[in-house]
């Protein structure tokens, strides 16, 4: 048996042509959204990440801002350019590319929570763990994207996320635990006691942890939908967390790259459009 794919490339594609849409009626009424990135040094990961989610915008009319500072920017000279983005009316929404090597949380908290494209805002958080609604970080919600759009069931399953960073584990446990999704979830990492344990019993397995292979075949339900959310670079090339054996198991597996990579720019680009939105009706 070979597994199908959770094609988070051709999703992307879809969503593109959705949200161009909404672009277009935005401007329409005299409103263009504007997407600001403020990128720190030249970590080819990042500047790559960076430049795509531009050549997104481009794509469907949403208009960019881009601050692009060098490895030895201070703390004080990247809050600047937050501030500046924060008075900006052009910006419509912004992000501060991770990881900056400086104080991330003081950046992410001096970000305006209404110009917070990435949901990883404290108050955004907050909203999140309150069930309030407000802009969603958009690795989590892009794997669970994925999920519903190649028909793969939510509700009463039981997931495994395997992970517990801020951008990805952490928030997927919650967003999968609300009840518009009604998910059953174990919250795993690298010092979870025996892991394949947990990981046998999931009808759906988050692996984040950032940790090459660290998925096997023989630790995985055979049916499961497996996401591949972990990226380490190995001789030059994205590797993910799940090992190739595991397409021979599993139902669903999203590859890496190609999977759930490009539902994070897909859910940056959804966030940035509803945004605009509710400033239109405001
Ligand atoms: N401010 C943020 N920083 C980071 C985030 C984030 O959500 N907000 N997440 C990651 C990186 N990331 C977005 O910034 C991101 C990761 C992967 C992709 C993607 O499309 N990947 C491609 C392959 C790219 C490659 O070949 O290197 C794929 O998976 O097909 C987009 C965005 C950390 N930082």
């Amino acid at each position: 048996m070979t597994a199908q794919t959770l094609d988070g490339a051709a999703t992307l594609r879809t969503i593109k042509a959705e949200l161009a849409q909404r672009v277009a009626a935005l401007k329409e009424q005299g409103i263009t959204p504007g997407l600001g990135t403020v990128l720190v040094g030249d970590d080819p990961g990042s500047q790559w990440y960076v430049g795509a989610k531009h050549k997104d915008c481009a794509e469907i009319g949403i208009t960019s801002i881009r601050r692009d500072l060098p490895a030895t920017a201070t703390q004080a000279e990247v809050e600047a350019v937050i501030d500046e983005l924060n008075a900006d009316e052009g910006c419509t929404g912004f992000l501060v590319q991770q990881p900056t090597g400086l104080d991330e949380f003081a950046l992410l908290s001096r970000v305006d929570p209404d110009k917070d494209v990435d949901g990883l805002h404290p108050t955004n958080l907050g909203k999140l763990v309150l069930g309030e609604s407000g802009p969603l970080p958009c690795t989590p919600v892009g794997a669970i994207e994925l999920l519903r759009r190649h028909g793969v069931q939510i509700a009463g399953a039981e997931v495994v996320v395997v992970g517990r960073g801020l951008t990805v584990g952490r928030p997927l446990g919650l967003l999968l635990t609300r009840r518009s999704e009604n998910a059953t979830v174990t919250l795993c990492h690298t010092g979870t006691v025996d892991l394949a344990a947990h990981v046998r019993h999931a009808d759906i397995v988050v692996a984040a942890a950032g940790v090459p292979g660290i998925i096997t075949a023989d630790m995985v339900k055979p049916g499961a939908a497996v996401l591949d959310v972990g990226v380490s670079r190995v001789d030059g090339k994205v590797t993910g967390d799940v090992h190739p054996d595991v397409w021979d198991v599993a139902g669903w597996v999203s590859p890496n790259p190609k999977g759930v990579g490009p539902m994070t720019r897909a859910m940056l680009l959804s966030n940035i459009v509803e945004i605009a939105e509710k400033s239109a009706r405001s």
